[in-house]
């Protein structure tokens, strides 16, 4: 580089800067960062796990000595313990769009997706024998997919989202589609595939793991029939905090559930040999929920009081825009290519940079203290958390990720 050159790109650097500067200033969710465990690192993976909220190991010491340890088995009861798989599903209801009654949260994310294929493929009925599944997804949904599929006799088909419209016909049961690719950052249509697969008699379940909480969903608006999703990504969990599953209301009592377990009967304390299925959300429970991890998401769920998903998706686009204009403006150009879709209704709320030796740099990178992660092959991926990612913080990424590169 030369002087000259060096002396611009430290021009565009401090503009950039006190761009940045005005843009936090003005910025209505500044203030929830002060409701999370945070130190100086620039913490861009809360799309694979969120940050502390402030709350939560308080809330977690009450739950654990005085509920557990005082109150004991009591807490069933008088802590709200039996009822908190639906309690906790209402309040993440309005976050991805569901009216109340409508989501249950418990087990894995992978869990979840088998129940919902094969519920799904279950009302789809005889004559469907054909599972969809999106090609590029997160693997563990291909892998319960393709179980599924088995284990209801239907042929596995892997499309791309794109592919979905043309592939879907009279034998198609059900498709599994990411409303955002955990890779590329790219948000898929929810509302146009979805009217496309009911155009053709079958059924819908989207994975919300990378969109729940980054930007709004419309679950009901939509008419998706049934959704999964994990709750430590953008909700703030906490690691392995228990996933969610959305069964629209008019299917509900249609919903058979292929883990029939104790706690989604109708009369769990009944302890008789025949299954009678609860009404509702409770369907969707299995066994005995995870009470420490599950309280723990209660407690930080708390963050989102008064949070509408709208502001959160306005600050992501703001902040991933950013991103994208420092990166251009401190990255030698070539040595990174953008992934991730430019159009706003194309892109969920991380960037995915490609290079060659991405998985190098992020090690370096999070040396320098910026945290992202490393997809094989070659992806550098950044997730952005609007209620706790600022604009300063984008900039000194995109410039420490400049020196990395350099
Ligand atoms: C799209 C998607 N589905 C599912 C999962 C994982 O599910 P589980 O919580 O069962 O590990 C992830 C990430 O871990 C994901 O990104
Ligand atoms: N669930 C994870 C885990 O148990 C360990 C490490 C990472 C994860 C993730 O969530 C990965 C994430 N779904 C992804 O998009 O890559």
């Amino acid at each position: 580089m030369s002087e000259r050159e060096a002396e611009l790109a430290a021009e565009l650097g401090s503009e950039l800067a006190v761009r940045a500067e005005k843009l936090d200033a003005a910025d209505e969710l500044r203030g929830k960062r002060d409701a999370f465990v945070l130190d100086d690192v620039v913490y861009l993976d809360g799309n694979s796990l969120g940050a502390l909220p402030a709350v939560v190991p308080g809330r977690v010491e009450d739950v654990v000595r005085r509920q557990w340890g005082e109150l004991r088995i009591r807490s069933w009861e008088e802590s709200g313990w039996w009822t908190a798989p639906e309690r906790i599903g209402d309040r993440i209801a309005p976050l991805i769009g569901a009216a109340p009654g409508q989501v249950v949260v418990g087990d894995s994310t992978s869990v979840n997706v088998f129940k919902a294929l094969v519920g799904a493929v279950r009302m789809a009925g005889e004559g469907r024998d054909e599972l969809l599944v999106d090609a590029t997804t997160f693997p563990t949904d291909g892998y319960i997919a393709e179980s599924a599929a088995r284990m209801t006799g239907c042929a596995l088909r892997p499309v791309t989202p794109g592919e979905v419209p043309g592939a879907l016909g009279d034998r198609t049961a059900a498709v599994l589609l990411n409303h955002v690719d955990y890779r590329t950052g790219r948000l898929h249509d929810l509302p146009a595939l979805t009217a496309a697969v009911h155009a053709a008699g079958a059924y819908v379940v989207w994975d919300l793991c990378h969109s729940a909480g980054a930007l709004p969903v419309g679950l009901d608006e939509h008419g998706v029939d049934l959704a999964v999703g994990c709750t430590y990504k953008y909700l703030n969990g906490g690691p392995g905090s228990p996933a969610y599953l959305y069964v629209r209301r008019e299917l509900q009592d249609r919903f058979d559930s292929p883990l029939p377990g104790w706690n989604s009967h109708a009369e769990p304390f009944g302890m008789r040999a025949g299954y009678e299925p609860a009404p509702g959300a409770l369907r969707g429970r299995v066994g005995t929920p995870d009470i420490l991890s599950m309280l723990a998401l209660e407690a930080a769920l708390e963050v989102w009081d008064g949070v509408p998903v709208e502001a959160v998706r306005a600050k992501s686009l703001a902040l991933t825009d950013f991103f994208l204009e420092c990166v251009a403006a401190y990255v030698p150009e070539g040595r990174v290519e953008c992934v991730t879709p430019v159009p706003h209704e194309e892109r969920g709320s991380q960037i995915a940079l490609r290079c060659h030796d991405a998985s190098d740099v992020m090690k370096r990178l999070v040396e320098r203290g910026v945290v992202g992660d490393f997809r094989a092959p070659d992806v550098l991926r950044f997730g952005f958390t609007p209620l706790y990612v600022g604009f300063a913080d984008v900039e000194r990424a995109a410039r420490v990720l400049a020196r990395t590169l350099a």
